[in-house]
């Protein structure tokens, strides 16, 4: 990317779109109506907030809003920026064509402006969201979807699929309906799942909590999601999870009965059926394009950039006991921090946050 590059939207992914390119030497403008999302994007490296009255010409806008918004903050866009290649990197991708194509059909937006548009989403994220959960290296070695559609000009493609590689992703091609088919059933179908898992436990008795072992966490990691983004993604695709869901309801109900008689004939037969049918599809997952399998849990501390402090946070991890099976240092250009990861065995690093955060370390949550 040439640049400059203007973020809409500075929250989780919006500020690690930016971290990431700024890294690069790109010139990152960064907007958002939270005057603080804005500003904790720019403290942490992420971009320069665009002043207002700022007459900027984008190679490239980034829509990084929620679903709900992202069309009229593209459709926005396209006509403010006249020169720009204009992408969104929402969850959900055929509901903003749509909506954007409407704009066209009742002349709100020109058919010419449109062809700047392409959708994109990322299929990198966390369970967190706001600016101080950006990672410039969120997208390392994860696919991102390219949806052109039947009008986009080609060179917007290739601006969108230029700004994923430089972000380390692998750029995957798809139409909006086969990309938001697909995330029903990789990424929207686990979020269910995950979330009815937890919402289990409520009212679950604090002695069995307390035998939480990491079978429990890796299924629940994203029941932590932001129930605002989530409410808008999961109805933006509904058709596509209701077929996915009907097909869980036939697998619950057989379980349910073959459970009710566990030593019917058949019974144990059904059973080993249902274990060797989740192997056979975990086993069809791949593992992060080129990337190293994560084995360690990761702790993120920000410290001030002044001599000494490392040290002290090293000791710190020393008096905890906690054994640090990595190390990585990463600085906020022009900023006055750093930040630090640790990894550590997963079980490991709820107890190590919660120390470093009693003696005051800066814990990145
Ligand atoms: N969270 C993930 O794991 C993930 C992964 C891939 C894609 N996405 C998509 O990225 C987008 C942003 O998600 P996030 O996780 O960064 O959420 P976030 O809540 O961390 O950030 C969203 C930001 O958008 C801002 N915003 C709200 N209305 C806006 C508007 N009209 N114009 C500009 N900005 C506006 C909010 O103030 C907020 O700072 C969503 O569309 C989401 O579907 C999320
Ligand atoms: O890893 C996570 O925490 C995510 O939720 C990331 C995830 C996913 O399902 O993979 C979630 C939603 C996004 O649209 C893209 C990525």
């Amino acid at each position: 990317m040439s640049g400059p590059v203007l973020v809409l939207g500075t929250g989780l992914l919006g500020a690690s779109i930016g971290l990431g390119l700024s890294r690069l030497g790109v010139d990152v403008r960064l907007s958002d109506p939270s005057p603080t999302a804005q500003l904790v994007a720019q403290d942490i490296g992420a971009g320069r907030v665009l002043a207002p009255g700022d007459a900027l010409e984008p190679q490239l806008v980034v829509v990084a809003a929620p679903p709900d918004v992202a069309a009229a903050v593209v459709a926005d866009a396209l006509r403010v920026y006249a020169g720009a290649t204009v992408i969104d990197i929402a969850s959900v991708k055929a509901s903003i064509l749509r909506s954007l194509q409407d704009d066209v059909a009742a002349g709100r937006l020109g058919a010419e402006q449109l062809r700047r548009y392409v959708g994109t989403h990322p299929m990198a994220g966390r369970e967190k969201s706001g600016p101080a959960a950006a990672r410039g290296e969120l997208f390392t070695a994860m696919p991102w979807v390219v949806c052109a559609h039947e009008t986009s000009d080609p060179a917007a493609v290739r601006v969108a699929g230029d700004v994923a590689i430089d972000l380390g992703a692998t750029v995957v091609r798809l139409d909006a309906a086969e990309h938001d088919a697909a995330v029903a059933l990789v990424s929207h179908f686990p979020q269910i799942a995950s979330s009815l898992l937890a919402s289990r436990l409520m009212n679950a008795p604090a002695h069995a909590l307390a035998l939480a072992g990491n079978g429990l966490r890796d299924t629940t990691r994203i029941a932590a999601s932001d129930p605002k983004l989530w409410i808008q993604i999961l109805s933006h695709n509904a058709p596509e999870l209701v077929t996915i869901l009907h097909g869980l309801r036939e697998d619950l109900n057989r379980l349910i009965a073959t459970l009710e008689a566990p030593d019917a004939e058949g019974a144990h037969l059904d059973l080993a059926e249902l274990m060797s049918q989740g192997n056979a599809g975990q086993a069809r997952i791949p593992g992060k394009h080129g990337a190293p399998p994560q084995a360690f849990a990761v702790v993120t501390v920000i410290v001030d950039d002044r001599p000494g402090q490392i040290a002290e946070l090293l000791t710190a991890v020393g008096e905890a006991g906690i054994n640090l099976e990595d190390l990585r240092m990463e600085h906020s250009s022009g900023h006055q921090v750093g930040l630090v990861e640790m990894s550590v065995l997963p079980g490991r690093s709820a107890e190590l946050t919660e120390f470093l955060t009693q003696r005051k370390w800066k814990v990145i949550q």
